[in-house]
């Protein structure tokens, strides 16, 4: 990654924007067939084109009674043949209609259907219709829906439920993805213990590592764990040099400007640092760059200050190097349900909840403080220089729109 120049903080806008051209410039090209089984949260390397029209034949929308409107004087009309679906029906015989069910092919002649709702049958088992008939109605026509040949999906989509849903509609076995991401993650500092071992003095729980490895594992990467990182420079360039084969190394803590930030150091010995101050709080001393010509991107440590970074630049940054285009959350409009009375130089990531239409925040917005994350549905932004009276709108970005 090149390194920054600018003095003073970075807006986020421009800090996502180098992210992504960087993400761009290394995409990840590598493809793989993967079955639909094992295709959720992965992103289509290629586009997905119909192998088949759909519906595949005309079939009928209801329950009912299908037949030809320019044979119908309005009489009732016998019925010559019922049609379930998945059976393969006769033509219609002139002068008749036929039952049909939901799902069902149209006979070869039928072009109308009415739902049996609108139908009676007399003694002799004809079918009168109560409602004037139109040419065409509840059929749904082959074709309608996709043409064989159509590009359904674009290379770059991220394969969920919906899309897994299409593909298999289609007849697709197997789709063409991009291989994983091979992430590494990075716990930096002396005072990190793992859950079930005893807390020493000075020590804390590694909270960092358990968010990253889980959500990158959402995002469909492949996570190489590094573990524990003791602040010290030699160990931190022999860290780095053994994840010569990752295509990012993820690393929390150790970027502020503190005597034991040794990331910032590895970098500008061995490859390239762009620190970039960043106008966005929690999450202020972001780094980025390359050791050895792997990318590298330093979260900041306090829990809240990891989460805000990863899930608006780090999350943005691996999709777009699947080639996924539209990487950023929208979130939506909603008024603020407090006043803002301070306006500061940094974009502020407040975590908050909808509380009776408007946005609450948690009492506590240390960023050192994961429950508020854990109480919040979602980021309420408050711009830079900006003041809030309650009332005013502000843009909400649900978490749900960045965990996956
Ligand atoms: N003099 C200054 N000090 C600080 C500044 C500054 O501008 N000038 N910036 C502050 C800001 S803003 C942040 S954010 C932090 C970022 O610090 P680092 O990224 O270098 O992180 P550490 O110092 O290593 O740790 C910060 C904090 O987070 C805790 N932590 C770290 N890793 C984990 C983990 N894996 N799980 C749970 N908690 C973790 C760590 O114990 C510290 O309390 O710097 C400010 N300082
Ligand atoms: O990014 Mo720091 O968390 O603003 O305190
Ligand atoms: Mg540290």
């Amino acid at each position: 990654m090149s390194s920054c120049d600018q003095p003073g903080l970075m807006p986020v806008e421009a800090a996502l924007a180098r992210l992504l051209a960087q993400a761009d410039a290394s995409a990840i090209v590598e493809t793989e067939a993967v079955s639909l089984s094992e295709a959720a949260g992965r992103v289509l390397a290629a586009p997905l084109l119909a192998q088949l029209d759909l519906p595949p034949w005309d079939n009928s929308a209801m329950d009912g009674y299908a037949l030809r409107l320019a044979d119908w004087n309005g009489e009732p009309l016998v019925v010559s043949q019922r049609i379930q679906a998945g059976s393969a029906p006769q033509p219609l015989q002139p002068g008749t209609c036929a039952r049909i069910f939901t799902g069902a092919p149209l006979p070869a002649g039928a072009d109308t259907v009415e739902m049996q709702e609108n139908a009676v049958r007399d003694e002799d088992g004809r079918v009168a219709f109560s409602e004037p008939l139109k040419l065409g109605q509840n059929v749904r026509a082959q074709g309608q829906e996709t043409r064989s040949g159509d590009s359904v999906l674009p290379a770059g989509t991220r394969l969920g439920p919906i899309e897994l849903g299409l593909a298999a509609s289609l007849g697709c076995a197997e789709l063409s993805v991009h291989r994983r991401p091979r992430v590494a993650v990075l716990s930096t500092g002396d005072e990190l213990v793992e859950p079930g071992q005893p807390l020493g003095p000075g020590q804390i729980y590694n909270s960092n590592r358990r968010v990253l490895i889980a959500w990158l594992q959402r995002l469909g990467c492949e996570v190489v764990d590094g573990g524990i990182l003791l602040d010290d420079l030699e160990k931190t360039r022999a860290a780095l040099a053994a994840l010569s084969d990752v295509d990012l190394i993820l690393s929390t803590g150790g970027v502020s400007v503190g005597e034991a930030d040794f990331l910032g150091m590895a970098l500008r010995e061995e490859g390239e640092l762009a620190l970039w101050k960043l106008a966005i709080k929690p999450g202020k001393p972001l780094t980025c760059g390359q050791f050895r010509g792997v990318p590298v991107i330093g979260l900041p440590g306090n829990p809240a200050s990891t989460l805000v970074t990863f899930g608006l630049l780090a999350r943005p940054y691996l999709l777009r190097r699947l080639g996924v285009q539209r990487v950023e959350p929208l979130g939506f409009p909603m008024p603020a349900g407090f006043a803002w009375n301070k306006a500061g130089k940094r974009r502020e990531y407040l975590r908050a909840r909808i509380e009776n239409g408007r946005v609450v925040p948690y009492p506590n917005q240390s960023s050192g403080v994961l429950r508020s994350a854990a109480w919040a549905e979602g980021f309420a932004e408050v711009l830079e220089n900006t003041t809030l009276a309650e009332g005013d709108s502000l843009r909400f970005i649900p978490l749900s729109e960045i965990l996956g």
